[in-house]
């Protein structure tokens, strides 16, 4: 149910100069979640956050945030998400405090509450001492500290951010990595970047967009990444969704017709139920192989061909 996640949009497509960018994008967030949005440059990514961030408007499909709609409520939606774009709208010439006093007045926070916001924004982005600092004086690390601590003033529900370690140098990426750790546990967040490691190191769940589709949607570390893969061959297979639908499995994805990855619960050895539930509702079992999890080698696959022939999405197991 919509009301159960803290994000959720369905069916978002959107197109630039008649060429889809964007298609069929289903996404969903649980309270507590930190989703990593992966994808090759050009994959959609920004444009699906953007999307779901409520700064561009979708060709199709809706969105909602902590129960607020996107479409019909724009401002109560906003009110409740944090966006740090993949281009930080800062400006060199204010200082931090003058930035995050505008930024804290246009999420309409109360001019009583304001000093506090910032502070509290300050102390969870590590900016304490910079406040009187020129944003142009920052270095790129501190900056960003600064895109994420306007995005979070007006403590936020949901947070977005869009490649916010890009182009960071190896101590101000582990700075701001610590950061988002730190921000996952008082907020959800949707993380996006086109480094799978930077991916692993922060999110729970990871999502991949290639060509502007999801073509992989599952948990990440805990029990998902010690989890058995299963790669099954069905003459006549159920729907993917019915696969997912599985006791013991956590997620289906279709890899080509007739042919399935399955992901399943850690511990649990479904090989042989598997094999009777074929059986019984006459699915024709061709193969069943256990395969190690290799996410590296999953995203190079996953990236390097064109989306589903068969034009069935992936389904996203229980998590969507
Ligand atoms: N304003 C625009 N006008 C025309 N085409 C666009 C526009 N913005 C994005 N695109 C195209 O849409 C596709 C998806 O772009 P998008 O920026 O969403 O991808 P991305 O995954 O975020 O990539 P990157 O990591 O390079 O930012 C690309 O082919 C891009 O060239």
């Amino acid at each position: 149910m919509e009301s159960d996640f803290k994000l959720s949009a369905q069916g978002l497509v959107r197109d630039y100069a008649g060429r889809r960018a964007v298609d069929n994008v289903n996404v969903t967030l649980a309270a507590g979640e930190v989703l990593g949005v992966l994808g090759p440059n050009g994959a959609g990514k920004s444009t699906t956050l953007r999307m779901l961030a409520g700064t561009l408007a979708p060709g199709a499909g809706h969105v909602v945030i902590a129960g607020q709609d996107m479409g019909r409520h724009p401002q109560q939606a906003k009110r409740r998400l944090g966006y740090l774009p993949e281009r930080p709208p800062l400006y060199a010439e204010l200082t931090v405090d003058e930035y995050l006093g505008f930024c804290a007045r246009l999420h309409g926070i109360a001019r009583r509450e304001r000093r506090a916001a910032i502070a509290a924004a300050k102390q969870d982005c590590g900016l304490a001492d910079t406040g009187r600092r020129l944003i142009g004086s920052l270095s790129k690390g501190y900056q960003q500290r600064v895109g994420i601590a306007q995005a979070i003033v007006h403590r936020p529900e949901v947070l977005i951010l869009d490649e916010p370690t890009a182009g960071l140098d190896p101590n101000q990426l582990r700075g701001v990595r610590e950061l988002i750790t730190r921000l996952a546990s008082a907020h959800s967040v949707i993380i996006s970047s086109h480094i799978l490691s930077e991916i692993q190191a922060v999110a729970n769940r990871v999502m991949i967009i290639h060509q502007g589709r999801v073509v992989f949607d599952e948990p990440l570390g805990g029990t998902a990444a010690q989890a058995d893969v299963l790669e099954i061959e069905l003459a006549s297979g159920p729907e993917t969704a019915a696969l997912a639908a599985l006791d013991g499995v956590v997620a289906a994805h279709a890899l080509s017709a007739g042919r399935w990855r399955l992901t399943v619960e850690a511990g649990r050895d479904i090989r042989v139920q598997l094999a009777e539930t074929a059986a019984r509702n006459d699915w024709q079992l061709v193969e069943l192989t256990r395969r190690p999890p290799d996410l590296e080698e999953r995203f190079a696959a996953l990236t390097s061909r064109a989306p589903d022939a068969a034009g069935e999405p992936p389904t996203a197991g229980r998590a969507a």
